[in-house]
């Protein structure tokens, strides 16, 4: 027990106050775990896309103010009454998307998504309705149900899994969406094995598919960017081949270039750009018969997807991906070993660190387009 148990602690975190506004440091009350809730300290926190698609005012489910983050790690502060799942001293990881093992999704092995918190979780409280975050006295949200941008976050005990103390947590936070997202989009699919792969957009997520596809053995991996900057990233972490759409011949399509380089298409192509019509070229760039075309990228408010239904009819498959169709909390202790013993790499993800008081700074670095993954410390 520590001396803080049972106490409201006062910190600092990074509030986004409303859409398309920096995130500002404030101080904030974190108030103790209720019961079937966790007070962790979170120590390291990934930047992700994510964060800026909900910052921006983009997501549909976007409500403020707000304390954003969802790629953190930390040490259990104090646990609730009824939590057996994590104890304090805990080193963990905060997870998204939670794992009950008790309702029909969970109980289907069909679904990574858990209904337990989801519906509370979208609403930015805690599952008994309320936050536990104030800022002078005003409720702020939760996000995503973990809030890794603040020094202390409270998360619902489905919603967190405890992992080798030995980790690293600035290098394993990032286990908590962009690494997990990626591999799992891969491994969880059968046949990548021997196959042709295109990857649309060569961000982290993207980076991620290209290298457990090559891990995998695809024996094709065409990377897709727009960034030329991105060429030699995609080609370090596995793929064979980069093609930047902006470079074919005016009026020649993605999908069609890429059919005519492999023979009639694409074996398995992955979105990783959010772009609804990068997503239709991924998927008109699989093959006919037995394509299979992932979206893994999150489109903004408003957007559809669209292609004419005789894709479909003639055997193409799209399909979607959430934290790579992981169950957190069984499976997250098996992805720190694999890191540990090198199977899974993460550390060259990280290509800047910020401090918490420049977390905006990690903001524009992400947008500079030189960024794969911004760490920040928030001690
Ligand atoms: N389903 C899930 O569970 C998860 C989904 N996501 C989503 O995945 C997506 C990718 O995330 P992340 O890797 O962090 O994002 P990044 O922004 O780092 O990567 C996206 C990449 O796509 C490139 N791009 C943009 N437009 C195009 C285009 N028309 N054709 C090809 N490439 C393009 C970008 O280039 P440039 O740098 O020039 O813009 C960038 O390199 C986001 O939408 C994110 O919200 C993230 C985590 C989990
Ligand atoms: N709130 C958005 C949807 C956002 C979304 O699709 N999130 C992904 C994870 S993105 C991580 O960086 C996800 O797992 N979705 C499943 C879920 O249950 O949210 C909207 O309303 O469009
Ligand atoms: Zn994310
Ligand atoms: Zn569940």
């Amino acid at each position: 027990m520590s001396d803080t148990t049972g106490k409201t602690i006062t910190c600092k975190a990074a509030v986004c106050w409303a859409a398309g506004e920096p995130l500002k440091l404030e101080t904030v009350q974190v108030e103790p775990p209720r019961a079937n809730e966790v007070r962790i300290k979170i120590l390291h926190t990934g930047i992700c896309h994510t964060d800026e698609y909900t910052r921006s005012g983009n997501d549909p489910e976007g409500l403020f103010p707000v304390i954003l983050g969802h790629e953190g790690g930390g040490v259990v502060e104090s646990i609730g009454e009824g939590v057996t799942s994590v104890q304090v001293g805990d080193h963990v990881i905060p997870l998204y998307t939670a794992e009950c093992r008790e309702c029909k999704f969970c109980k289907s092995g069909k679904t990574n998504l858990c209904g337990k918190v989801r519906a509370t979780q979208g609403k930015g409280v805690m599952p008994d309705g309320s936050s536990r975050f104030k800022v002078d006295g005003k409720p702020v949200h939760h996000f995503m149900g973990t809030s890794t941008f603040s020094q202390y976050t409270v998360v619902a005990d489905v919603s967190v899994v405890a992992v080798d103390k030995k980790a690293p947590l600035d290098k394993v936070c990032l286990l908590g969406c962009a690494i997990t997202t990626s591999w799992g989009a891969v491994v969880k699919q059968d046949g990548i094995k021997g196959s042709n792969v295109a990857v649309f957009g060569v961000g982290a997520i993207g980076l991620g598919v290209i290298n457990t596809a090559n891990v995998v053995g695809a024996s094709r991996i065409i990377a897709v960017d727009t960034n030329p900057d991105k060429e030699s990233w995609a080609k370090k972490l596995g793929a064979t081949e980069f093609v930047n759409p902006k470079e074919l011949p005016e009026g020649k399509k993605i999908q069609d270039h890429l059919i005519d380089i492999t023979d009639g298409g694409l074996d398995f192509t992955f979105d990783c750009t959010g772009n609804v019509h990068v997503m239709r070229s991924a998927l008109e760039a699989c093959h006919k018969g037995w394509g299979v075309s992932t979206v893994i990228g999150v489109a903004a408010a408003g957007q559809e997807i669209s292609t004419r239904p005789f894709q479909l009819v003639t055997g193409r498959t799209w399909r979607g991906s959430a934290f790579g169709g992981v169950k957190g909390r069984t499976e997250m202790p098996t992805l720190v070993k694999d890191y540990m013993d090198g199977k899974i790499k993460i550390d060259e993800y990280v290509t800047h660190t910020q401090k918490l008081d420049n977390i905006n700074g990690g903001f524009k670095d992400m947008h500079a387009g030189e960024c794969i993954r911004c760490v920040v410390d928030m001690s």
